[in-house]
């Protein structure tokens, strides 16, 4: 099996689904930024994994260097990793801005066409790229401006990369609203959060799996978003 390479795989939904593709038989090629124990157990279980900070251009080229150098095809690539920056009084609006399209569209930009070669293939549909873009990217953000804007960006990724890679690869996103809550999340701001979907409960790990599941599975579907919302549009 053809390795899957995931960015942001040291904790939450990133691990996740790591581990998930590893369980299922694939090789699993990722990056990190911070270190946790759950990278080690990685690296135990033989996964590939690369520290790069994917606010630095120059480290991204090093990264997409070593595996070209050591791989010739890829069965999928994953976009998972994000930092959801607030803006707030204090910070300087344009380094937010720079580092949210830097992280969820210049990275992704980068990385599909330098590793496009190692997805190509003359079955149809059968190799993936997934964006995990976000709810607020067609919604917009009060409080996440950049954060939203940079992963509409990432939306029209979606649109560009699912035509130019056609027939061979597909190229769809996954569009999350509440999918897991931060530790740092209290009791009231739960209780907003829930309260903004139909189905009001957290989407996750599972959900984003079987989202993740669907689109390799899948021959048929390319340039479009899966939106796992509990209905947040039409409560
Ligand atoms: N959780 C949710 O409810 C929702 C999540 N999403 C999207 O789903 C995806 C996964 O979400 P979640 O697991 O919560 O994300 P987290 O914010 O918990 O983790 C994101 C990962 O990306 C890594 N990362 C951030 N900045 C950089 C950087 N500069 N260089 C390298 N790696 C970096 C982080 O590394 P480090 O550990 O060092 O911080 C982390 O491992 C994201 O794309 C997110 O936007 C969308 C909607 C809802
Ligand atoms: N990189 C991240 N992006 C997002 C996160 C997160 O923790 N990391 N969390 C959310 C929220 O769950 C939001 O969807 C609901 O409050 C959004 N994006």
């Amino acid at each position: 099996m053809q390795p899957i390479l995931i960015t942001g795989i040291g904790k939450r939904l990133g691990l996740a689904m790591a581990k998930d593709l590893m369980a299922q038989g694939y090789p699993l090629i990722g990056t990190y930024r911070s270190h946790y124990t759950a990278i080690e157990d990685l690296k135990a279980a033989g996964a590939e994994l690369y520290r790069v900070d994917l606010l630095q251009n120059s480290e991204i080229k090093a990264f997409i260097a070593e595996v070209k150098n050591k791989h010739e095809s890829l069965r999928a690539i994953i976009h998972n990793a994000s930092d959801w920056m607030p803006e707030r009084p204090d910070t300087d609006a344009a380094k937010v801005f720079d580092s949210m399209m830097q992280i969820h569209a210049s990275v992704p930009y980068q990385l599909n066409l330098a590793l496009a070669p190692l997805l190509e293939t003359d079955e149809i549909g059968c190799r993936d790229i997934i964006h995990i873009s976000d709810y607020v990217a067609q919604k917009g953000s009060k409080k996440h401006i950049a954060y939203a804007a940079s992963k509409a960006a990432l939306d029209n990724l979606t649109l560009s990369f699912a035509a130019k890679l056609a027939p061979g690869v597909k190229v769809n996103g996954i569009a999350p609203a509440l999918m897991l809550f931060n530790d740092q999340d209290d009791t009231a701001y739960r209780q907003k959060a829930l309260a903004k979907a139909l189905l009001p409960k957290e989407g996750g790990e599972q959900e984003m799996l079987t989202a993740v599941k669907y689109l390799m599975s899948s021959r048929y579907m390319t340039g479009r978003t899966l939106s796992l919302d509990g209905g947040r549009p039409l409560k």
